[in-house]
């Protein structure tokens, strides 16, 4: 299975101080991970925060669209590679950055993938960061094994969702992290709940929660759950996902506050 040992990790540019790496990740795909990724690092940079994300779904990003940063928004400099930088600070580097036209296709096998991601810490010119997020794919691929294993990972953020479905899976990335050493920091469950606005009533619109379950298997808190809203799809879909307001993320946001 996965290599036991401390392999070498690929050296970060010489320019760039990266306090802490944090992916998030979820072994289940369409679970809200990336809306996730944003709004965490929107709160972190509101706080004060020097944040980046490196979009790790390299055939999948959707971390530009989230912050309306358009295709080929990279620029290149004798130093290394320059990110997208959004609105409101937040350095962005994901493979739609790359291209010229958002829809295009990224057709790679997993050797390209991986290295993709290795250049993306390596020759980014992050700069002074507090905080690097990874918005991993989904699955327990190639690329979430790479991040996992040649970034040097502070700790990782579960996203699952109450389907029984999203548990099973989210336990396959409990026991790949497990296996690799990694601390959970915590389990964020998302569309938890919807609140009825007329009766503030929460309903279960996934059904019961596994979040307890899956923390107890991670040795994590559940750092929090997030209520489904349909304003956080109407802004991430409008590219607005630093306008996002949900006190619901704040405890997840004082967990990645807290020095490691
Ligand atoms: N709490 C929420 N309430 C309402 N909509 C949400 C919520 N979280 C995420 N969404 C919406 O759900 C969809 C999927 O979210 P997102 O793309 O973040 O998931 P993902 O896990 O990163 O997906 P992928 O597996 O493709 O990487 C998006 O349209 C997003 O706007």
């Amino acid at each position: 299975m996965l290599g036991k040992g401390a392999p070498e990790l690929p050296k970060l540019n010489a320019f760039n101080r990266v306090s802490q790496v944090i992916p998030v990740m979820s072994g289940k795909g369409g679970v809200g991970k990336s809306s996730v990724t944003a709004m965490l690092a929107a709160n972190l940079a509101r706080r004060g925060q020097k944040v980046g994300i490196l979009d790790a779904d390299i055939t999948g990003p959707s971390i530009p669209k989230l912050f309306g940063l358009p295709a080929g928004g990279l620029r290149g400099s004798e130093q290394g590679m320059l990110p997208a930088v959004t609105g409101g600070g937040i350095r962005v580097v994901s493979t739609n950055l790359l291209l010229r036209d958002e829809a295009q296709a990224v057709v790679w096998r997993g050797p390209m993938i991986s290295a993709t991601i290795r250049q993306f810490w390596t020759d980014t010119l992050w700069g002074k960061l507090d905080t690097l997020l990874v918005d991993l794919p989904p699955g327990t691929s190639d690329a979430a094994l790479g991040v996992l294993q040649n970034l040097p990972v502070t700790g990782v953020v579960l996203v699952t969702t109450p389907q029984d479905l999203a548990a099973l899976v989210v336990r396959k990335a409990i026991q790949m992290i497990r296996q690799l050493n990694i601390p959970i920091l915590g389990v964020v469950e998302n569309m938890s709940y919807f609140r009825c606005p007329e009766t503030q009533h929460e309903h279960a619109i996934f059904g019961p929660s596994h979040a307890d379950v899956l923390a107890q298997e991670a040795g994590a808190p559940v750092a929090a759950r997030l209520p489904i809203d349909p304003q956080i799809a109407a802004l991430c879909d409008a590219g607005q996902a630093e306008s996002i307001e949900l006190e619901a993320i704040q405890p997840v946001v004082d967990l990645l506050l807290q020095p490691a």
